[in-house]
C-alpha cells in the first residue's frame, strides 16, 4: 500500500514587507491510505499553509511532500484528490448542479452518469431542492455544502478539507460530520481535515495532529481510541470515551503556552 500523504522535513518561510514569517518548521507527517487525520492548533500555526503545500498551491521552502507516491505537483496534475477549502470557490455563473458536475464533465463522464451522481450528491448534502439555483442565491453554509459535494464528485482517494464545516450551524454541522464519516468509510478515502473544533476532530479522526503556535510544528499526535471511524454514530458524542478523547486533545493543546488555546473551540 502506498501512503496517501508523506510530508518530510518541511519548512515554510514567507517573505513579507515586515520581514520573514516562519510559518512551518520541521514537519514530519504520514497519512495512510484510508486514514482520517485532523490538524488542530491555534490561529496562525500554519494549518492552511500545510494544506496548500499538500495541494501544490504553494511549495515548501525545504523538505518534500508526496501524495500517493508522487510529488505534490504530479498529484495535482493527475487530480488524485478532492478539495474543499474555507472559501467555497464556486463558479457564480453555474447552477448548484453544474458546479457539482464540473469535475465530472472535465473528465468526460457521460451525461446520464453525471446526472445520476449529481442527484446523489445534492441529496447527500441536503440541497436537492436547490440544484437549479445559483451560488449567490444560497447562504454561505449552503455554498459550502455545494463545495463539499463537488469535492466528492469523483470519489477521490484523498480529500483535503480546510474548515469545510466552519460556516454551518451546529445541527447541519453534526449531520455533515456523520455523513462525511459514512462517505469516507464507503469510499475508503483518506482525509486531511483542518478544524478549530476539538469535538469535530475527535468525532471524525483516526488521529488528531496537534500543532504548536508559529512556527507551526507537530506538537503531538493523539490517536483516537474510539470505534473504527466506519462504526461511529451520533450516540458516541455522549459516551465517556468521547469526552476522554476531547480531554486528551485539549491537554495536548495546553502543553504549549496558555495562549495556545486561542482560536480553538471546545464546542
Ligand atoms: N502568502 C503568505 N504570505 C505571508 N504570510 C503568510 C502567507 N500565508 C500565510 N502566512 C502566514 O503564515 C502563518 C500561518 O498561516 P495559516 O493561514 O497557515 O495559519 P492557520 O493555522 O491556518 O490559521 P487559522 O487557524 O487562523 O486559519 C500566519 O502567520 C500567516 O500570516
Amino acid at each position: 500500500m502506498t501512503d496517501a500523504v508523506v510530508i518530510s522535513g518541511v519548512d515554510k518561510t514567507f517573505e513579507t514587507k515586515g520581514g520573514l514569517v516562519h510559518a512551518l518548521e520541521a514537519i514530519e507527517l504520514t497519512v495512510s491510505e484510508g486514514e482520517f487525520v485532523s490538524l488542530i492548533g491555534p490561529s496562525g500555526c500554519g494549518k492552511s499553509t500545510l494544506m496548500r503545500l499538500i495541494a501544490d498551491l504553494d511549495q515548501p521552502t525545504t523538505g518534500t511532500v508526496q501524495v500517493f507516491g508522487r510529488s505534490a505537483r504530479e498529484a495535482r496534475i493527475a487530480q488524485d484528490y478532492g478539495i474543499a477549502f474555507q472559501q467555497a470557490g464556486l463558479l457564480p455563473w453555474r447552477t448548484v448542479a453544474e458546479n457539482i458536475e464540473l469535475p465530472l464533465s472535465l473528465h468526460g463522464v457521460g451525461k446520464a452518469a453525471r446526472e445520476a451522481r449529481v442527484n446523489e450528491l445534492v441529496g447527500l448534502v441536503g440541497l436537492s431542492d436547490f440544484a437549479d439555483r445559483y451560488p449567490d442565491q444560497l447562504s454561505g453554509g449552503m455554498q459550502q455544502r455545494v463545495a463539499i459535494a463537488r469535492s466528492l464528485a469523483e470519489k477521490p482517494r484523498l480529500l483535503l478539507m480546510d474548515e469545510p464545516f466552519g460556516a454551518l450551524d451546529e445541527m447541519t454541522r453534526e449531520h455533515m460530520q456523520s455523513e462525511l464519516g459514512r462517505i469516507c468509510a464507503e469510499t475508503g478515502a483518506a482525509v486531511v481535515f483542518v478544524t478549530h473544533s476539538i469535538p469535530e476532530a475527535v468525532f471524525l479522526s483516526d488521529r488528531v495532529v496537534v500543532m504548536s503556535p508559529r512556527p507551526g510544528r507537530v506538537q503531538q499526535i493523539v490517536p483516537m481510541q474510539l470505534a473504527a471511524t466506519s462504526d461511529r454514530h451520533d450516540d458516541m458524542r455522549e459516551e465517556a470515551v468521547f469526552f476522554e478523547m476531547i480531554t486528551a486533545v485539549r491537554e495536548a493543546l495546553h502543553q504549549g503556552s496558555p495562549s495556545m488555546v486561542r482560536g480553538v473551540e471546545n464546542r
